[in-house]
């Protein structure tokens, strides 16, 4: 189906890249100057803990949608139905939700952290410390090696280019935006990837339901539909409907998905570095409208793009015609670009190449910083450096930036030459890193969980979800190869077993013998300054000090202090707002938990309803207005809130031109 050039292929990959690196640079530059913003390592990993809730939000919009975000949802909607759109959005959307409850504690109880393994060596040891590394850094692999599996395969699919060289090519001008300006430049680089990923996925959405001439109204989409469902009936949904959530292998794969999207949200120091760079008051609404804005990008654009390939396949125009879409094209994720050139021929390919693009890029940027100063602070100052400054710590940083970047091309290759694609990945990744989610909760929120527990619970059910895996692919297919490991059965088995054996473990362990942690050790965690080390006495003194090689042991490097008035400290007033805004998260995740999983669409699925045609079309225009709201929210609302400071910069701007033109005519 490579129906754009080869060269238009380079020509997005590597001009856009090198193009939006161009964009990105001048604007941290500009921030730098016009802004008096600092290159500090806590500036450049930590955004200064100050952003507010637009930006927050959109970057984590951007940071969690992935290439399987868009290709993914279109898939489970091909394969499914409707009921495939809804579980991809609410089985990926709500641990975003329940994060806000984390980051809210994260805030309370360790402000000046720099990534949530630094709270893990504080309240426990080293080996707890190394259990969870080992967790973070697998969770940052998976997902950075399936970003660029996902986004190489429709880039090779629609233009030719080589799947090798698009994993290699991909991430490049990533790398040189995220080396030069940090977090800080992933936080404005993700705000233009989101405004980007919207404005497609309502151009798509729009073009489906209101002005194609194949499709054009959601009545015709429903009729569409019903033929499809008469040509080839869905196995498990009621009546072989394509418009029913009466859909068994669709919940099944809700379930899977619940399961294994808690690993790479609450074990992604991505999501914790967000939080991290968050103004403290802005912390749960920037997750709670990320989570509820993210759900529109794979129920809508699912929901167009997936639904439109059952549609469309039986009319010539669609690229597989007469032929259905092969299984193993649906697993690599080509249902929504054949679904794309079908509806908008060549400019429906340049558009869904740009997404892919965008959403590959942004998300491998949030990846590259996090991992970045995962290595940073949690191997580099903890185990090899620890009396390092501020300007050691970044040049760490930029190392780990450019050598993780290049990693992440060859596990793709590695992966896609195993023969392991989108698809299986996707949904293997709970299997492998959900057991930790539970234990790293604990971690903060409950003062038993023991050592013993912290280090015992992750591994332990990281055993027994491979062993529950591998055993369900035995019994169910009778041998264990790549394709019966695969199957929803075995991956359902795996991501259960991960995330509730995770937990049980440590309870059970924590109960033996309760630990009672009071978080006054991870409190009183100091920032970094760039070029001072002292030791954690000498916050009042401004004088460095001396440290000789056996007292260099003693001081972790989480005693390295900085100048007092940079940490974060929180007065008793402060104390009791955060506390208010933590029994807010609490409550509202709850909820929103509840009523995504539970209350809409379990009475849909348990009474069997097939969709009539108006109830359809309310769910279509309900898809596009939650599209908008989303919009407005994660691409308008960011510019709302930073107004003053966009005023400044155009002034410092102007002053600047105008200083200059005035100079010269003299
Ligand atoms: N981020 C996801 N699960 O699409």
């Amino acid at each position: 189906m490579a129906i754009l050039s080869e060269g238009l292929g380079y020509g997005i990959v590597l001009g856009f890249g090198l193009v939006f690196a161009g964009i990105m640079t001048v604007i941290t530059t500009i921030q730098k100057r016009f802004l008096g913003e600092k290159v500090t390592s806590e500036e450049y990993m930590a955004a200064g803990r100050s952003v507010k809730t637009g930006l927050v939000a959109s970057a984590v919009v951007s940071s969690w949608t992935w290439a399987a975000t868009l290709l993914q949802s279109s898939s489970v909607a091909y394969k499914y139905g409707i009921s495939g759109p809804f579980w991809y959005a609410s089985g990926a959307s709500v641990q975003v939700l329940l994060f806000s409850v984390l980051a809210i504690e994260l805030k309370r109880k360790c402000p000046n952290a720099h990534t949530f393994l630094e709270i893990i060596s504080i309240r426990y040891d080293r080996k707890a410390h190394f259990v969870f590394l080992f967790f973070s850094l697998l969770t940052n692999i998976i997902v950075s090696a399936m970003l660029l599996l996902g986004g190489s395969a429709v880039v090779t699919a629609l233009t030719g280019m080589n799947t090798i060289a698009a994993c290699f090519l991909l991430p490049l001008g990533v790398i040189i935006y995220t080396l030069f300006g940090g977090l800080k430049a992933t936080f404005v680089a993700d705000y233009t990837h989101t405004v980007v990923i919207m404005v497609i996925v309502l151009l798509f959405s729009f073009t489906a339901y209101t002005t194609s001439d194949l499709i054009g109204s959601p009545g015709k989409m429903y009729d569409l539909l019903q033929q499809a469902a008469a040509l080839h009936p869905v196995d498990g949904n009621h009546e072989g409907s394509y418009l029913t959530m009466a859909s068994s292998q669709g919940l099944m794969f809700g379930i899977i998905n619940l399961c294994s999207n808690f690993g790479t949200v609450f074990i992604d120091n991505a999501y914790w570095q967000r939080a991290i760079a968050a103004s403290p008051h802005s912390t749960v609404k920037a997750y709670l409208i990320g989570g509820l804005s993210w759900f529109a990008i794979p129920f809508t654009l699912a929901t167009t793009l997936g639904i439109s390939a059952i549609a469309l396949e039986s009319n010539e125009r669609f690229p597989t015609y007469p032929d259905r879409i092969l299984p193993s094209d649906v697993s690599a994720g080509l249902v929504a670009p054949n679904a794309a050139v079908a509806l908008l021929g060549d400019g429906g390919a340049v558009a869904v190449l740009l997404l892919i693009f965008m959403a590959v890029t942004s998300a491998a940027s949030a990846e590259l910083i996090a991992v970045s100063s995962v290595c940073t602070f949690d191997v580099y100052r903890a185990y090899i450096n620890p009396m390092a400054t501020g300007k050691q710590l970044i040049r760490v940083s930029h190392a780990v930036v450019a050598g993780f970047g290049i990693i992440m091309g060859v596990l793709a290759v590695i992966l896609k030459e195993i023969g392991i694609d989108l698809g299986y990945l996707y949904m293997l990744m709970g299997v492998l890193i959900s057991s930790a989610v539970l234990p790293v909760t604990f971690s903060l929120l409950w003062k038993k969980q023991n050592v013993v527990a912290a280090c015992v619970a992750p591994l332990g059910g990281l055993c027994v979800s491979v062993a529950a895996w591998l055993a369900c692919a035995k019994i169910y297919s009778g041998e264990i190869t790549l394709a019966t490991t695969g199957t929803d059965q075995a991956m359902l088995a795996g991501n259960l077993a991960a995330l509730i054996s995770g937990g049980l473990i440590s309870v059970v362990i924590s109960l033996v013998k309760p630990d009672n942690y009071t978080f006054e050790g991870t409190r009183s965690l100091k920032q970094v300054t760039d070029d001072v080390v002292r030791t954690p006495d000498s916050n009042n003194s401004t004088e460095d000090v001396v440290v000789d090689e056996p007292q260099k042991e003693e001081i972790t490097t989480l005693q390295v202090a900085s100048s007092k008035e940079d940490d974060l400290k929180f007065d008793q007033e402060e104390d009791a707002k955060l506390a208010k805004s933590a029994r807010f998260a609490r409550w509202s995740s709850g909820i929103l938990t509840v009523v995504l999983i539970l209350l809409w669409p379990l009475p849909m699925f348990f009474s069997n309803y097939v969709f009539s045609r108006d109830f359809y079309t309310g769910w279509v225009v309900l898809s596009i207005v939650w599209a908008i709201a989303s919009t407005i929210a994660v691409t308008i609302y960011p510019i709302w809130e930073s107004r003053d400071a966009i005023g400044v910069v155009f002034k410092g701007i102007f002053g600047y031109l105008t200083s200059r033109s005035s100079t010269n005519a003299v």
